[in-house]
């Protein structure tokens, strides 16, 4: 048996390079089809967009299209490797979000020595697509990014790191404290990262009911406290009055440990200092802030999630982005609001309370999957996530008056 590296290389090598492709939708093999396809055929919807640029979305493919688009700053949890290296990680994107969503999807990788230079690459080529998701963009730079493009855009633009992150641990979070019965305005919380999904996922969980004041955040130089002055704007947010500087000084009664920062950072000494019925959110990629094996040998009374798919409770974002904008671009909304991202959690959470179908268990390789410590979450492979994640999200943007269409009719049920 090959080991699991070169399994992974093979993967992305065969049968082909890369793991995308493009297919045609329409017939292609005549004459005719080629009259109509091509000239003198195309001139039609040409002239028509021209007139009414809102046909694009009737003639062409921007509709279902949705730009993963990178400069490769932060690629996982892996660092600064420059857009190529962030190549196969756009590409997975574009393969779930095609997978989970049928939404059609390119990876764009660009380079670039400013944010302004940035943000106009990508707001000089944003109308091709039907929405923009940013993707492993370090922190703060992609906060800038984000807000820039969202100004200058007339789609959607999400950066996935910073929301779809955030959504998917307030969503099980809600759940893992609820199965741990805690009260998360009672929670005392350690974050380890103060970047783009440390700062986003905080933020939310403090709209869910968290107390700010009761998040201890780090980054590389310990705690996050009002007395340092090498604090972002966005740090500085989470600034603690406190003497407390070092992780075992704030893990020590702890309720929860969110880990958006690198490998092996808490340890099993980490873990015993913790509050009893702890959650863990262990969501480095590829490998986690501890090993789920690590933590529940120091005790047993926790839930440890990550981000991997080969650990039971998988906090990924990939539960999010292919729904959020599977139900965007079904009505066409103009942003992705704070409406659209509150309806995404609960519409991810509220599927784990429920009886797991048979093809998931066969997809997952479990004989049972009940809510519990060890299935916090729905598994990515949920074909229920799709309608009712996205159903959920399209209904909260026409509610909240961003949608340019109406509730399309499957979502009337
Ligand atoms: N499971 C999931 O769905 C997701 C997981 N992630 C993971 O989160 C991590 C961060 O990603 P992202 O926020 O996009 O990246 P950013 O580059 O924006 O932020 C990284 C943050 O981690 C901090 N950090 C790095 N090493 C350490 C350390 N040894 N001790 C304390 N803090 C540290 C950095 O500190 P400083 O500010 O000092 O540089 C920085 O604040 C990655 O591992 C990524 O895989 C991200 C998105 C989704
Ligand atoms: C999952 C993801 O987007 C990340 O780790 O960066
Ligand atoms: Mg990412």
């Amino acid at each position: 048996m090959k080991d699991f590296r070169q399994q992974a290389l093979d993967y992305h090598q065969f049968p082909s390079p890369g793991k995308i492709g493009i297919e045609l939708t329409t017939p292609a093999e005549t004459s005719q089809d080629l009259s109509l396809a091509y000239s003198p055929g195309v001139a039609e919807p040409v002239r028509e967009i021209a007139e009414n640029p809102d046909a694009v979305y009737q003639y062409t493919g921007k509709g279902n299209t949705v730009a993963v688009i990178t400069n490769g700053t932060a690629i996982l949890g892996l660092g600064n490797l420059g857009g190529m290296a962030a190549k196969p990680v756009m590409e997975g994107k574009a393969l779930l979000f095609k997978r989970f969503a049928d939404i059609n999807s390119f990876d764009i990788e660009v380079k670039h020595k400013t944010v302004e230079e940035f943000v106009n690459t990508v707001a000089n080529i944003a109308d091709s697509f039907g929405g923009i998701n940013l993707e492993d963009i370090k922190a703060p730079e992609c906060f800038e990014i984000e807000k820039a493009l969202i100004e200058r855009c007339k789609i959607p633009v999400f950066h996935d790191d910073q929301h779809g992150t955030a959504i998917v641990t307030a969503a099980g979070m809600i759940n893992a404290l609820e199965i741990q019965g805690k009260d998360i305005k009672q929670a005392n919380i350690v974050c380890m990262g103060a970047g783009a999904a440390a700062i986003a996922c905080m933020e939310l969980l403090i709209s869910c009911g968290a107390q700010r004041e009761k998040i201890y955040m780090l980054d590389t130089k310990g705690v996050i406290h009002t007395r340092r002055d090498d604090l972002n704007e966005y740090k500085k947010l989470f600034a603690n009055n406190t003497d407390k500087r070092t992780l075992e000084d704030v893990i020590d009664g702890a309720d929860v440990f969110v880990g958006v920062s690198g490998p092996d950072l808490l340890t099993a000494e980490h873990v015993k200092l913790m509050a009893e019925n702890p959650v863990i959110f262990a969501c480095s990629n590829p490998d986690p802030e501890i090993k789920p094996e690590v933590a529940l040998a120091a005790r047993n009374d926790l839930i440890i999630a990550t981000g991997r798919s080969d650990y039971p409770n998988q906090v990924n974002n990939v539960l999010c982005f292919p729904f959020i904008f599977r139900g965007a671009l079904d009505v066409r909304a103009r942003t992705i609001n704070d409406a659209m991202k509150v309806a995404c959690v609960h519409a991810i959470r509220e599927i784990a309370k429920e009886e797991v179908p048979a093809e998931v268990l066969a997809a997952s390789g479990d004989v049972e999957l009940n809510f519990g410590k060890n299935y916090i979450i729905p598994k990515p492979m949920d074909p229920r996530l799709c309608h009712r994640v996205a159903k959920a999200v399209a209904r909260a943007a026409v509610d909240s008056g961003v949608a340019g269409l109406e509730l399309p009719e499957k979502y009337q049920d």
